[in-house]
């Protein structure tokens, strides 16, 4: 069994601190990372995080502090749930204070705007000696920290880092599998964020369940097709971390992407939903960059084209609806094939 002596989280949003008093309600100690002292000398005084978990008592044993140095230094392992365009940013800025063979994992859901990387390609990039894997799965932070049984995808190549967060992580509440599609489990979490803001947008509507059905459904095909071209395996996306969180996200009004959805088809503007939910929405960017990329991999993702046109070119959505259910029928084929070419 893995034993560590000293575990970090950066990041103390919700998901951040969620996994911080996973870690500290197993019995070990944790310090997690946030930029402002303030807030973190509240929640070591409180033992909540007021502004993101509000009502949610956590663990002593979870200890904040915005001295990044202290926090990742000699850290055997370091979570790491910063939204993605910041993500490279607080890398480089504990990049000094790393060593070779440090663990680091990502619980972010999101793509680097430009580069189209994805978190674990930035700690690999960054950190060359660094082992690096991810996390992702149904995890919506509320459950979690209100013990709703729940479980998670932790991938990587390095067995050692699967292995330690499956020991750290693990618990009556908390179920972890491992993988070794590093890229899939990480793209399936990101991905589904798109679809999620679909899905708050055809609630708002008044669209009924089969509909839902046929959206979510053909999301998984459409996410699949994309991530089988990046690279990734498709056995994944009907694993945790692909359908199961595509479900969870696109049903929960505790979902900030469908949260998104359903203050668009409100008639809120974009900028009105994204400042009313005061926290990250990880799909709003995805759908600039997923949209960009299959049309370089000449990927088709109608989908993720309407969606981009309701959201970006105030198209209005009862077109791009009549152009969905419209075209060309003979090119649909159902199943996504091994090879995902469908
Ligand atoms: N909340 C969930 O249910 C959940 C579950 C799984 C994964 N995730 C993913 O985790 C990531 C983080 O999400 P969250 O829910 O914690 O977001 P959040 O909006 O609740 O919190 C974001 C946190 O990041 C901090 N932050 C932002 N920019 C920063 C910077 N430059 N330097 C330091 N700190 C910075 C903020 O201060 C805040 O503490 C996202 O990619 C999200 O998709 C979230
Ligand atoms: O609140 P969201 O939409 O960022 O989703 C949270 C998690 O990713 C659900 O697994």
């Amino acid at each position: 069994m893995t034993v560590l002596k000293k575990v970090a989280v950066l990041g103390g949003g919700s998901f951040g601190t969620v996994i911080a008093n996973l870690i500290a309600e197993n019995g070990y100690d944790v310090q997690l990372w946030m930029r402002d002292q303030q807030r973190a000398d509240q929640l070591n005084y409180e033992h909540e995080n007021k502004r993101y978990l509000p009502g949610y008592s956590l663990s002593e044993k979870v200890v904040a502090t915005s001295d990044l140095q202290s926090v990742v230094q000699d850290a055997e392992l370091v979570f790491v749930s910063i939204p993605s365009q910041s993500f490279r940013d607080v890398i480089k800025q504990a990049k000094p204070f790393i060593n070779e063979g440090q663990m680091f994992v990502s619980t972010t859901k999101g793509i680097e705007a430009k580069t189209f990387s994805l978190m674990s390609e930035i700690l690999s990039e960054e950190l060359p000696g660094a082992q690096v894997g991810v996390l992702s799965g149904p995890n919506l932070a509320k459950e979690v920290v209100a013990k709703q049984l729940t479980a998670t995808v932790v991938a990587s190549e390095s067995q050692l880092l699967r292995s330690s967060v499956q020991t750290i992580l693990h618990s009556s509440y908390f179920r972890v599998y491992a993988s070794s599609d590093t890229y899939g489990v990480e793209l399936g979490g990101t991905l589904k964020n798109i679809y999620a803001i679909a899905a708050g947008l055809s609630a708002a509507l008044g669209m009924g369940e089969n509909t839902r059905a046929m959206l979510m459904t053909r999301s998984l095909a459409e996410m699949s097709r994309f991530a089988v071209c990046m690279g990734a395996n498709p056995m994944t996306f009907i694993g945790l971390a692909g359908v199961g969180d595509l479900i969870v996200t696109c049903m929960s009004p505790l979902s900030r992407n469908y949260r998104v959805g359903h203050a668009l088809g409100e008639g809120k503007t974009l900028e009105e939903a994204v400042e009313a939910l005061g926290q990250v929405a990880e799909g709003v960017n995805t759908i600039k960059q997923v949209k960009e990329k299959a049309s370089e991999m000449q990927v088709y993702m109608p989908l993720v084209t309407g969606l981009y046109e309701v959201v970006f070119n105030h198209a209005p959505v009862a077109e791009v609806v009549k152009m969905l259910m419209m075209n060309e029928q003979s090119t649909d084929v159902e199943f996504v094939l091994p090879r995902g070419d469908i």
